[in-house]
């Protein structure tokens, strides 16, 4: 076990404890801009809340009309903008400790003067540690929602993207259809080939999904050799459509293994979310749908039809 060196113990400090008691009374009522920045800034991990926070702050130091912070963080374009530019601007890379976390551009109808740029730098570096920390907190939640073998999102949100839809359902009435996509006799590609070739055929597989569906449709790697498609204002008329291509894209996948060519099928079960129902109720439905298509010789499409089966 690991042993902590005792605090050094020394006798009462009753200046100190009375500084204490002054500093935090400072820094509650009457604090300087920089602790009230920092202080707003470590009340929460949201990038988008801190750049607000930031963007006030620094505006009741240094006037500007346009902010602009952008980033790429988990692959994706994280862009924030307040307010018109205008011709002078001053622009910063933010980085800490040999990491980059985005860069911030400030602009203004007049010139910014040396002392407001020292202003700008000052609030900068003590906004830094909490702009780290909401970068990375959103590179962590893009992980966890995020399958590690094909990229595309996984499980966890699938289940987020089902219970939004539910609600939108509910509320605007909006038409949601959900399609699970196994591919057939995986098991043996694996066996036979080995997982090598398995984990690339799911990762080509997944890329198909993304090329077969549109911008507005969502791919989920759900399980083993399972994926889940939520199809947005679609009915199940088409989303039954839509499981054709795209079974008819996977079957395009060919891995080269040397003397053979190894080729997949998959095949699709359609449910298109009923009134009130919940999101468990109408993934069975699908996953229901799926077995049945499954059931019927595979390489095929099965609805699990709103009225009549
Ligand atoms: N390579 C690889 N294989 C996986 C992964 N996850 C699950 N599998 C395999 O997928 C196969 C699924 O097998 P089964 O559930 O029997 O299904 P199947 O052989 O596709 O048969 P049907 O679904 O009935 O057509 C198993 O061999 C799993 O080991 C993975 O991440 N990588």
């Amino acid at each position: 076990m690991k042993q902590i060196p005792s605090i050094n113990k020394s006798g009462p400090q009753p200046q100190k404890l009375a500084a204490l008691r002054q500093a935090h009374r400072d820094w509650n009522e009457s604090p300087d801009v920089l602790t009230r920045l920092t202080r707003r800034l470590s009340t929460t991990l949201s990038l988008e809340t801190q750049l607000a926070i930031l963007a006030e702050e620094i505006a009741s130091v240094v006037p500007y009309d346009c902010l602009t912070y952008r980033h790429t963080i988990a692959s994706r374009e994280f862009v924030y903008v307040t307010g018109k530019g205008g011709p002078h601007s001053c622009d910063y890379r933010l980085n800490l400790e040999g990491s980059f976390y985005g860069t911030l551009s400030f602009s203004r109808r007049q010139k910014f003067t040396e002392q407001e740029l020292e202003g700008i730098e000052l609030m900068l570096a003590a906004a830094i540690c909490p702009v780290r920390n909401a970068c990375q907190f959103i590179a962590i939640e893009q992980a966890s929602l995020t399958d590690c073998l094909t990229g595309v999102p996984n499980k966890r949100a699938l289940d987020d993207a089902l219970s939004r839809a539910s609600c939108l359902g509910d509320r605007h009435g909006e038409e949601y259809s959900l399609i699970l996509c196994d591919l057939d006799h995986f098991k043996q590609v694996n066996d036979q080939y080995g997982h090598v070739v398995g984990d690339h055929m799911l990762k080509l597989a997944a890329a198909e999904l993304e090329k077969a569906v549109r911008n507005s449709d969502s791919v989920y790697r759900f399980g083993g050799e399972e994926f889940a498609i939520l199809l947005a204002h679609t009915d199940e008329v088409n989303a039954r459509e839509v499981g054709d291509r795209i079974r008819e894209f996977i079957s395009t996948i060919v891995v080269d293994c040397g003397d053979t060519n190894v080729t997949v099928t998959a095949s699709c079960g359609v449910a298109m979310r009923l009134a009130d129902e919940t999101a468990d109720q109408w993934l069975a439905r699908a996953d229901e749908a799926l077995y049945r298509a499954k059931a019927h010789g595979r390489n095929c499409t099965r609805v699990f039809a709103a009225i009549s089966n």
